[in-house]
């Protein structure tokens, strides 16, 4: 401890630091939790001690995979169980995660504490040697006929295959730069990743085609950071509630209302997408469809952002209601 430093305290409760925090390794996580780290320390002048937080990284499920869709090894929470056990264990205090890959049901025990501002929430075309000049008006237009699109996302799969039949797309996985070095290898023509992450690790000029959310209907939550606590910690989810993002958190109460309505399974095809209306309304866009793009099913509605929950909510019921039944088998 350096001098003069005491065994500092978060105020009026008097509890001990460091506060521990889980997170993920990748370098996309890692940078998502230091970015965490420097808003609370810039918005809670009590932490602005050395040594408040610890960083705890935790290897889960969806790291260890490397090789298959997480739709064919159980999908959602793969990338945060590990992460909930040892929330709940004790063994951290809080934890830092890309809201899209947060389970909408979290394990009994455990909240969302807060949402960060969103980052961009579009994703990104990555163009091989092989592809055309991309020409903003027609997204997809770059791509030479039959090309092989790597994706590992049914959503981003079902969506391009839905606008060019002609494609053919095989699973890529692991980190930003993996994939990145995977197209420029010319193992695959292009590749689709969120724009949130390219920006984030600086890679933003990867990005040769930005798809707006009608021509790619992002996943539910995409480009926003999610802080799960203990339930039961009412100090840090006070502290944590006060650093909310208001905007960031209609939205993806809204996006995830509507992914829990449908209750698809990881392997079917769905966006959620909402944002914020100039007269303050909440517009969601939501989406359904077939692996291999032969049904796609696209709706959005509009309501008071206060209402986002039941908004998300009656679009997923209204969505389900009118796709085959096998798609949420
Ligand atoms: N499933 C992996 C994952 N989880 C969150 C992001 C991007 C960052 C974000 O959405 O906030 C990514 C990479 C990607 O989809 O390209």
């Amino acid at each position: 401890m350096s001098p003069g430093q005491t065994q500092a305290a978060v105020p009026r409760h008097g509890r001990a630091l460091p506060l521990r925090v889980g997170t993920r390794g990748s370098p996309l996580a890692l940078w998502q939790t230091r970015h965490f780290l420097a808003i609370v320390t810039a918005l809670c002048p009590v932490l602005r001690v050395a040594q408040a937080f610890e960083e705890h990284v935790i290897a889960t499920s969806g790291d260890r995979i490397q090789d298959r869709r997480l739709a064919d090894i159980g999908g959602k929470g793969l990338f945060a169980k590990e992460i909930h056990e040892a929330l709940l264990d004790g063994r951290v205090d809080f934890a830092v995660h890309s809201l899209k890959d947060l389970e909408t049901e979290l394990p009994s025990g455990i909240v969302l504490a807060c949402t960060l501002k969103r980052e961009d929430a579009r994703d990104a075309i990555i163009l091989g040697a092989g592809c055309g000049a991309p020409d903003p008006a027609n997204p997809f237009a770059c791509l030479p006929s039959g090309a092989l699109i790597g994706t590992a996302s049914v959503r981003r799969q079902s969506q391009i295959l839905h606008a060019r039949p002609d494609l053919r797309c095989a699973v890529i996985r692991g980190n930003v730069q993996t994939r990145l070095s995977r197209v420029r290898a010319n193992e695959f023509a292009a590749s689709l990743l969120a724009l949130a992450g390219l920006k984030r690790l600086g890679l933003e000029a990867e990005a040769a085609v930005v798809l707006d959310a009608e021509a790619m209907v992002p996943a539910a939550g995409q480009g926003i950071v999610g802080i799960t606590v203990r339930a039961a910690d009412e100090e840090l989810r006070e502290l944590l509630s006060a650093i909310e993002d208001r905007e960031a958190a209609a939205v993806s109460r809204a996006e995830r209302a509507f992914l829990g309505a449908l209750d698809g399974s990881c392997r079917t095809p769905i966006g959620g997408h909402a944002r914020l209306l100039p007269n303050g309304e909440l517009h969601l866009t939501g989406l359904v469809a077939r692996p291999d793009g032969s049904f796609l099913l696209k709706r959005a509605a509009t309501g008071p952002a206060k209402e986002a929950a039941r908004l998300g909510a009656e679009l997923g019921r209204s969505l389900r209601a009118d796709s085959p039944a096998d798609l949420f088998a």
